[in-house]
């Protein structure tokens, strides 16, 4: 991409600086993005043959009567073949009441359309902990940047002063976090028993205790042809739960289609992330990702809560889990360590720390 008469890196660092965001570009009313956003043609070229209209969508489970023992038993075989072959699925009657999802998805975007000088009072660069607002979390790594800006709030293990979520939307992430997790804990359990498991055992190994939100929005975008929302990636961590606004975008990949991620009203989408492929044995999928830039007037506003593992215990190595594994069902995983993973997670350019892309880190662990 360099050439003479174009020095990308001063222009990124000049949106940086501005703190505008994506969102403080698509108001002052361009008609062409920067170049910096560009993506290469090879990813721009997979945007058009997306066919996504034939595939009837991501499953949808209904969790209401979740303890009736006539209901549960169906519904953690629907979770387990949701999870088997797509890797995301849609819940409806998951206890939250749409006013509260319509509260938290209000919230983000009213941070989001704020004056962006008072945005910018927010505008760092510190992933993992407290509370980042940036543009393109990983503006300075990778080969083209996306049309989103993000929020990015590290409720937990690491204690959170409250304060330094803004003010605007504090109270609703609060909120969001504990139901949020409430769905994640419930999830997890139906997780368990479609592996034969105790359904405690993923909450005893932690795998709801980090937990990270994200408000992305995603601002029209006048050229949405020429970039993405965010690029293909799957998630690194255990699970993630996300909450969407009406306008479309997401695409899951399914065998070789992308397809479609159409917001329902009242449902909330759960994916399989990286470590529970791993955990799993490779029951359950951590499947490719992607938004697509936003042709729509209104903003395209998601909340994403991640969730990974509290403590890794300082020596210990992560791998299939040994109840899973039997002279049939051998580990196609080898373990890994802390360092093993955060190594092959961070040390490539990717798309929206804590999310991002990561294939290399499949092909370093697997054990062929
Ligand atoms: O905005 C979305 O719908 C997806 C965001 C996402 O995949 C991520 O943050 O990891
Ligand atoms: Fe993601």
């Amino acid at each position: 991409m360099a050439s003479a008469d174009y020095d990308r890196m001063k222009e990124v660092k000049e949106f940086d600086e501005s703190k505008m965001g994506v969102k403080g570009l698509s108001d002052s009313g361009i008609t062409s993005i920067p170049r910096f956003f560009i993506h290469p043609p090879q990813t721009l070229s997979q945007l058009k043959s997306s066919s996504s209209s034939s595939s009837p969508g991501i499953p949808m489970i209904d969790l209401s009567n979740l303890d009736s023992p006539h209901h549960r038993p169906k519904i953690v075989d629907q979770i387990r073949e949701a999870s088997k072959t797509w890797g995301f699925f849609q819940v409806i009657n998951h206890g939250v009441a749409v006013s509260a999802l319509e509260e938290t998805i209000n919230a983000i975007k009213s941070f989001h359309e704020q004056p962006q000088q008072v945005k910018a009072k927010h505008y760092v660069r510190e992933e993992g902990r407290g509370v980042m607002y940036a543009s393109n979390n990983d503006l300075y790594r990778s080969e083209a940047a996306s049309w989103h800006d993000s929020l990015q709030v590290w409720m937990a293990p690491q204690p959170l002063e409250v304060e330094q979520i803004p003010e605007i939307c504090r109270r609703e992430v609060v909120a969001w976090d504990t139901r949020a997790k409430t769905v994640a804990e419930s999830v997890m359990k139906l997780l368990c028993e479609g592996l034969g498991l105790e359904s405690g055992k993923f909450k005893e190994l932690t795998f709801s205790d980090t937990r990270v939100l994200v408000g992305h929005c995603y601002p029209y975008c006048p050229q949405p042809d020429l970039t993405m929302g965010i690029i293909s990636h799957t998630d690194p961590v255990v699970l993630t739960v996300l909450l969407q606004n009406q306008v479309p975008g997401l695409q899951v990949k399914h065998g070789d289609e992308w397809v479609d991620v159409k917001p329902v009203p009242g449902g909330l989408i759960i994916n399989v992330g990286d470590f529970l492929q791993i955990v799993s044995n490779g029951e359950y999928k951590s499947v490719q990702h992607r938004v697509l830039a936003n042709s729509c007037k209104e903003p395209r506003i998601s909340i994403v809560m991640f969730f990974n593992l509290a403590k890794w215990k300082d020596s210990n190595s992560y791998g299939p889990l040994p109840e899973l594994l039997s002279p049939e069902k051998p580990a196609i995983y080898s373990n890994f360590t802390q360092k093993e993973y955060n190594d092959n997670f961070y040390s490539k350019g990717l798309d929206s720390n804590p999310s991002s892309i990561r294939l290399q880190y499949k092909i370093t662990i697997i054990m062929w």
